[in-house]
């Protein structure tokens, strides 16, 4: 197969199961087609770090899925010269074209080697994401290995672009990580309280990534994304895969700390909210947020805040997260 100089994104939709390997002509450094909606690109020079930039996890949140595809047309013409190794990966191809966020089974549930307790068409996506990503990584030399997995959320949100942090197990927070985040123009982490099935934490334990899921505003059809928002992320990408360095802002970013996953435990589980109710809306405590013949959660400390509420999913998985403000003085940075 000959590289046909078209875009990733046309050619991800084109040929959405497209199971080859092959080589793509470059000028300076080389790159190869590794599979449906997946590039890898080497540099010529040393690289200084090992990157993947990962969108359409979910094919319907495409702002990040055009964006990331303008970025590497600037790689493939020429443009932009790369030093540091880059994996890009749109997760889900046939859900891209289908407009949805997934066929038949989330596939950000399924990382972690999660997959295998699934069936749906996804489970052998992720497993097949997962092999590209160790094959990238094994082959890491110098520098970090650095991984975002960018998204756009259902809802309204009272901080348009946001991150969630993988659990570290205790481990100490990367200061860098936090200004890099508010430096593309995030405006809160949230500090996730434990394992996860999602492809960030997967990278973060499996392969000691520094990584994070970033929100960057809401899903819109292709096409209907005001890029322009996006820039200082552009711009700072960039600035990594040229120079090697995370830009920095020196503002703190707010921190969010993950209190209690809400989980949908049975068919009747409901969430008292509005439909129209924005993410990090807060509640004073005592109030009943969830309820069902199996449950209910009430909310333990005023101001308690919920995200990425959702009840339109199978029994078992998650139906928001409550999240609380904290600072800067009760993590662990390094
Ligand atoms: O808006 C929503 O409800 C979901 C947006 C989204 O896809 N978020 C990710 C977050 C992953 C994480 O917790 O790291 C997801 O739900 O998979
Ligand atoms: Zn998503």
């Amino acid at each position: 197969m000959i590289w046909p100089n078209k875009d990733l994104l046309q050619f991800t939709l084109e040929n959405p199961t497209l199971l080859e390997d092959f080589p793509i002509a470059m000028d300076s450094g080389s790159a190869r087609y590794l599979g449906p909606g997946i590039l890898q690109f080497e540099p010529e020079s040393t690289p200084l770090h090992s990157v993947i930039l990962s969108a359409g996890i979910h094919g319907n949140e495409t702002a990040p899925i055009e964006l990331i595809n303008q970025l590497i047309n600037r790689i493939v013409d020429g443009t932009t010269t790369l030093n540091v190794r880059l994996l890009v990966i749109f997760g889900h191809p046939e859900a891209m074209i289908a407009q949805q966020r997934f066929c038949e089974v989330n596939l950000n549930r399924l990382f972690n080697g999660q997959w295998q307790h699934y069936k749906g068409q996804e489970t052998e996506r992720a497993r097949f994401i997962e092999e590209k990503v160790e094959d990238f990584f094994v082959s890491h030399g110098h520098g970090q290995k650095l991984h975002y997995d960018l998204h756009t959320a259902i809802r309204g949100s009272q901080f348009e672009k946001f991150a969630i942090h993988p659990f570290t197990h205790s481990a100490a927070y990367p200061k860098e990580q936090f200004a890099f985040l508010k430096a593309i123009g995030l405006e809160a982490v949230l500090l996730s309280h434990e394992p996860a099935s999602t492809f960030s934490y997967h990278t973060y334990k499996n392969h000691s990534a520094q990584s994070a899921t970033v929100e960057l505003g809401a899903v819109r059809p292709f096409g209907e994304n005001d890029l322009s928002k996006l820039e200082d992320l552009f711009e700072a990408l960039i600035q990594l895969l040229t120079d090697g360095s995370l830009a920095q802002s020196d503002e703190e970013i707010k921190l969010f700390q993950v209190v209690d996953t809400l989980i949908k435990d049975a068919e009747d589980y409901q969430l008292n909210i509005s439909s129209d109710t924005p993410n990090f809306t807060s509640f004073k405590a005592g109030k009943t947020l969830a309820h069902s013949s199996q449950s209910h959660y009430t909310i333990k400390q005023d101001g308690d805040a919920l995200v990425f509420p959702n009840t339109n999913l199978p029994i078992g998985q998650r139906a928001g997260l409550v999240v609380r403000a904290t600072d800067w003085r009760s993590i662990t940075l390094e």
